[in-house]
């Protein structure tokens, strides 16, 4: 049985606002994407897709000269969306019966070794499995009339990544158009007809998404800085 990561880092960070994409901005002194990519290489028996705009590869290439960053990945091009980026990577792969493949954000850099194999070994048993985390907000849904009601948060949870799957079958999966209902690879998933099994995710495997993020991801890192 192979074990597949998809590393998506196709966007450009727009809520960010950095010069460069958030990706590239810097953790422990080299690029966010570093740690992300050796957390999976650690995990063990991995091999690792990365997704990146065409355009910032020659970049990502001289990073990894500069940093001395050797950790074995192929480099997969972006696109458009986030599902797309997960479809073009879908696309080289030629996974046979039993393999797995995890997607994870690129921009969750303190994912643990042992949520990755957590979520590897949870998809072996079930076909799909997905961290979550409770919600700790109150939460309201909006009927775009201006009203809004309370949800009951108890049944609600937080998605992250790493998701991982039977390869095979999301493969087959992604072969659909891109709907704005896909933020995850669970709801391209479960639009096919699947079910995912919940696993118990981390509060610390934030996705670095505004800049408090990385002062956060810093801070989780080396907390006596
Ligand atoms: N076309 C895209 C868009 C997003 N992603 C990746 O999907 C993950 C989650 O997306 P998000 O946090 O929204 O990243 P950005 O799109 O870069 O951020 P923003 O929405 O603020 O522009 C990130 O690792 C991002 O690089 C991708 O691979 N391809
Ligand atoms: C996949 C994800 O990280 C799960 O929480 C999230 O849906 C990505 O959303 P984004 O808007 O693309 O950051």
């Amino acid at each position: 049985m192979k074990r597949y990561a998809i590393i998506v880092a196709g966007g450009s960070g727009t809520r960010f606002g950095a010069p460069v994409p958030k990706q590239f901005v810097p953790l422990e002194g080299r690029p966010v994407l570093m740690r992300t990519i050796d957390q999976f290489h650690q995990a063990g028996n991995v091999e690792i897709l990365l997704v990146l705009p065409a355009s910032q590869q020659r970049y990502w290439h001289e990073l990894c000269r500069q940093h001395n960053f050797d950790t074995p990945h192929a480099v997969v091009q972006g696109g458009d969306s986030r599902f797309q980026s997960v479809k073009n990577a879908l696309a080289v792969m030629h996974p046979e019966p039993g393999d797995l493949v995890a997607v994870h954000d690129g921009v969750r850099p303190l994912v643990s070794v042992e949520l990755i194999g957590k979520i590897y070994q949870a998809a072996a048993s079930s076909g799909a499995a997905v961290p979550v985390t409770p919600v700790t907000d109150s939460v309201r849904q909006l009927d775009g009339r201006g009203s809004s009601q309370a949800l009951p948060r108890a049944s609600l949870r937080a998605v992250q990544t790493p998701q991982a799957f039977d390869a095979l079958q999301l493969k087959r999966d992604y072969d659909v158009p891109c709907d704005p209902f896909f933020t995850d690879d669970a709801s391209v998933w479960e639009r096919a007809g699947g079910q995912v099994t919940l696993v118990e995710g981390e509060i610390t495997n934030i996705k670095i998404t505004h800049p408090v993020d990385i002062v956060v991801a810093q801070h989780l890192l080396h907390p006596h800085d």
